[in-house]
C-alpha cells in the first residue's frame, strides 16, 4: 500500500511581505499569497491529486490557502481538521519584529541561531506583549502547553504525536491527506519524514504555496527522500527567497 501525503504552506502573509516575524500571529494572506494558494490548487488538479481530507493549523493564513487550493480543484467539501500543533512555531519576543533590523542588531550568528538553529529558542514573549496570545479563546485548553517561544526542536515535540494520531490514521485509511500548514511546522514534518539531522534541517527552507507530495510506504516512509514538488523550479528559486530573507 502506497500513502499520499501532500504538503502545502500557506501563501503569502501580509507580514511575509513586511518581512516581519510572525509566529502565532494570525495575520491574513497578501493578494499574491491568494493567487499562490490557487495556483497550488491548480497544481494538484493538473497532476491528478484529490485529496480526501484536509489539516490546517489555527491560523487563517493556512486556513484560507487551504480553502482557495481546495476551492479551484473542486474539492471544498472535504472534512477538515484543525490543531495548535500545526501552528507556526511560536517565534516568541520575535513575533512583530523586522528580520532586517533584528539582523543587523544582533548580528548574522545570533539571527540565524533564532531563525534556523535546532535547540535555541529566541528570548519568550511577555505576557502583555501586543503580539502575545495571552487570553486567546483559541488556545483556551492549552494550559501549561501554551508555549511563549518555541525552537523546532519543540516544533517537532508537539508535532510528533499529531503526525503519528491524526495524519498517519488518517492515511491508513487510505485518505489522501493534504496538510495545510507552516514554513517552521511544515520543515518539522519533513524532518521526521526524512530524518533530517539536526544539523542539516538548518538548510531546509519551506517556499510559500508549492504542494510538495509524498509518496509514503506501509511504515509511512517515504519512496523517495524530500518528496516531490510539483512545480520544483518554481519551488526552488522560491524557497532561496526565504533562505535569504533579512538580507
Ligand atoms: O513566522 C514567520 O515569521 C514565518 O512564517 C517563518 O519565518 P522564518 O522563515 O524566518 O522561520
Amino acid at each position: 500500500m502506497t500513502y499520499t501525503l501532500v504538503l502545502l504552506r500557506h501563501g503569502e502573509s501580509d507580514w511575509n511581505a513586511k518581512n516581519l516575524f510572525t509566529g502565532w500571529v494570525d495575520v491574513d494572506l497578501t493578494e499574491k499569497g491568494r493567487a499562490e494558494a490557487v495556483r497550488g490548487g491548480e497544481l494538484m488538479v493538473a497532476e491528478g491529486i484529490t485529496p480526501d481530507i484536509v489539516h490546517t493549523s489555527l491560523l487563517r493564513r493556512a486556513i484560507t490557502t487551504a480553502n482557495l487550493s481546495l476551492d479551484v480543484a473542486d474539492r471544498h467539501w472535504i472534512p477538515v481538521k484543525r490543531d495548535w500543533r500545526l501552528n507556526e512555531r511560536h517565534y516568541g519576543a520575535l513575533q512583530g519584529k523586522n528580520k532586517k533590523e533584528i539582523l543587523e542588531k544582533f548580528g548574522e550568528e545570533q539571527f540565524m541561531q533564532w531563525r534556523r538553529s535546532y535547540d535555541v529558542p529566541p528570548p519568550p514573549i511577555d505576557l502583555d506583549d501586543p503580539y502575545a496570545q495571552t487570553g486567546d479563546p483559541r488556545y483556551a485548553g492549552l494550559g501549561d502547553a501554551m508555549p511563549r517561544t518555541e525552537c523546532l526542536k519543540d516544533v517537532v515535540t508537539r508535532l510528533v504525536p499529531y503526525w503519528e494520531n491524526e495524519i498517519q490514521n488518517d492515511l491508513a485509511d487510505g485518505l489522501t491527506v493534504l496538510v495545510a500548514a507552516h514554513g517552521n511546522s511544515l520543515r518539522a514534518l519533513v524532518k521526521v519524514l526524512d530524518d533530517v539531522s539536526d544539523a542539516d534541517i538548518a538548510g531546509l527552507n519551506i517556499p510559500t504555496g508549492m504542494p510538495l507530495v509524498y509518496e509514503l510506504d506501509d511504515s509511512f516512509r517515504p519512496l523517495t527522500r524530500g518528496g516531490r514538488y510539483l512545480d520544483p523550479e518554481a519551488a526552488r528559486a522560491a524557497a532561496e527567497a526565504v533562505a535569504n530573507q533579512g538580507r
